[in-house]
């Protein structure tokens, strides 16, 4: 891919009206201003990591070895080893470079002018990152230390939540990897794939922005390359980050030599002087919110170029959005950088502030649905618990009744019934209680225990078992001798013995034993024999 470092903004010669974007022509029209530290790049192809470039060139440092490259302390070993795994010291024996035994290469995401950047699966983890590898080799000890300012950079803002996070670097070959997260897509893809994006959401990217800048402003740096395309967009597809640090400066050192400009495009006119400053940050980050809110076509030099930073904003452009929007982006685009509100100035507009605001409350209602749903969890554990023992303590004690029954000895049931004066002395006679078992009614008729002794056996006593009776004479006078006669032999009608008791004993006066409750039965019926005094 061609790239045009060494332009100067140059008057375009068809190019007479802003623009909008155009999906299609991606970098056409994109020069790189010029760079007072440029040099040649060298195109590399990736696929095919030419390792005899590496050889014999600039520096002690560069060696077939991958070394880890941090800034971090000591006290941070994480970033400044290697990682090693059984798999990758496999693949490594197979002369594959460190970034190939480490990592799947699966798409390019992108392209710059130092880097190509490349989505890559961990072998060791299986998790997808972004690398970037730097195009250019390093062939002088010079441009190796440049190059490596970028990661001191990236480990320094790693941490905030509006700027990429850096996962490691080192170099081999004569070229610097740089790990990082993976991000969804850059604000430029974005603008192309939405063309329209809501206003809201603008102020929300604004917001993210400025803090990013923020956090580079307050230790005295300054981007100077805020873009569309150095910004990327989170995998949760709402944070956006600033990336690309390869240009980052401290403002100290910004007016001699080390400096080097971003993007025409987006650069502030003072640049053209050599004056660097954070308020080149701002319009720089002005303009990149006017080509997103208006779906502009920025021109990266010309009349129109010049036009925009003599703050002639066209209007069938800048029409599109609210009058709040407009103003704030004027004064970012201000052509006197001391015009420009700071990072801090702005982060205090109503509107970022009543933003900031919500996200604050946002923010505290989500870690109250987060604690309140922990503590549901445990005390749904806890109770879960609690219902478990209680449940097993209810067994224990329902088996434990349950054995106490079984173990106690069943009684018979037999009710004694109170004797009378006139049977002083004499043992009590039990209550006999006996069950009829037939569904044929003895019709039109009492029925006494005789019956079930007379041998007639009405009611098909004999598959009943042996009733037991106690002295029921005289019960019927017409059968009480036949009955008698077999009583004594105790044995019935039917050659089954039966229990008799001694008729002539003092029970003898309660001889009248009769059948209560005579009426027709159905089914089962009880009967209660009780003995009568005469
Ligand atoms: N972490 C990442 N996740 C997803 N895409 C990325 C990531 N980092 C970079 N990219 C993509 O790769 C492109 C080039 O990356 P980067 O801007 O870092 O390279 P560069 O060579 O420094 O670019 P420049 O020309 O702006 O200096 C980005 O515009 C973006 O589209
Ligand atoms: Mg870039």
């Amino acid at each position: 891919m061609e790239k045009h470092h060494h332009r100067l903004p140059l008057p375009e010669l068809h190019d007479d009206k802003h623009r909008h974007k155009q999906s299609n022509g991606e970098n056409s029209n994109r020069f790189r201003p010029p760079k007072y530290k440029a040099r040649g790049y060298v195109a590399v192809d990736n696929n095919n990591l030419n390792r005899s470039q590496s050889l014999g060139s600039c520096s002690a440092n560069s060696s077939q070895i991958a070394h880890a490259i941090s800034f971090r302390d000591a006290g941070c070993p994480d970033a400044s080893t290697l990682p090693s795994s059984p798999v990758q010291a496999e693949l490594s024996t197979l002369s594959l470079s460190h970034f190939e035994s480490c990592f799947e290469r699966l798409a390019k995401l992108g392209e710059g002018s130092f880097g190509e950047v490349f989505q890559v699966r961990d072998r060791t983890d299986g998790r997808l990152y972004a690398v970037k590898i730097s195009k250019q080799l390093f062939r002088g000890e010079q441009y190796r230390a440049e190059r490596l300012e970028e990661v001191r950079r990236y480990e320094e803002f790693s941490g905030h939540e509006n700027c990429i996070r850096f996962i490691r670097a080192w170099e081999q070959y004569d070229r610097l990897y740089m790990q990082m997260e993976l991000c969804r897509e850059s604000l430029e893809q974005y603008l192309l794939r939405c063309q329209r994006i809501p206003e809201e959401r603008i102020w929300h990217i604004l917001l993210d922005l400025l803090r990013g800048l923020k956090s580079l402003h307050d230790r005295n740096l300054i981007h100077l390359d805020i873009k569309l395309d150095n910004v990327l967009i989170g995998e949760d597809d709402e944070t956006c980050k600033l990336a690309d640090f390869g240009l980052v400066i401290d403002v100290d050192r910004a007016n001699n030599h080390h400096a080097t400009e971003g993007d025409s495009r987006y650069m502030a006119p003072e640049i053209l002087q050599g004056h660097f400053s954070k308020a080149a940050d701002i319009f720089s980050l002005g303009i990149a919110m006017l080509e997103l809110a208006c779906y502009m076509d920025l021109p990266s030099n010309g009349p129109l170029w010049h036009e925009l930073r003599h703050g002639i904003l066209p209007e069938e452009f800048i029409n599109k959005i609210s009058l709040e929007l407009q103003s704030v982006i004027k004064s970012m685009m201000m052509p006197d950088p001391a015009q420009r509100p700071t990072a801090d100035q702005l982060l205090s507009h109503p509107k970022l502030q009543h933003l900031q605001q919500k996200r604050k409350s946002l923010i505290n209602l989500s870690m109250l649905s987060r604690s309140l749903r922990r503590s549901r969890r445990a005390v749904w554990g806890r109770m879960c618990n609690w219902k478990t023992a209680a449940f097993r303590y209810l067994l224990y004690f329902l088996e434990v009744l349950h054995l106490s029954k079984s173990i106690a000895p069943s009684q018979p049931r037999i009710n004694i019934i109170p004797t009378s004066p006139s049977s002083k002395g004499v043992p009590p006679v039990p209550r006999v209680e006996m069950q009829l078992v037939g569904s044929t009614p003895i019709a039109n008729r009492d029925c006494y225990a005789s019956d079930f002794l007379s041998g007639d056996d009405v009611l098909d006593l004999s598959n009943q078992g042996t009733p037991h009776v106690m002295n029921s004479t005289p019960l019927n006078t017409n059968q009480g001798k036949s009955r008698m006669d077999l009583l004594k032999n105790n044995v019935d009608s039917l050659g089954r013995f039966v229990q008799v008791h001694d008729f002539e004993s003092p029970c003898s006066a309660l001889s009248s034993a009769k059948v209560l409750d005579t009426s027709s039965f159905r089914r089962k019926k009880l009967f209660v024999l009780e003995f009568e005094d005469e």
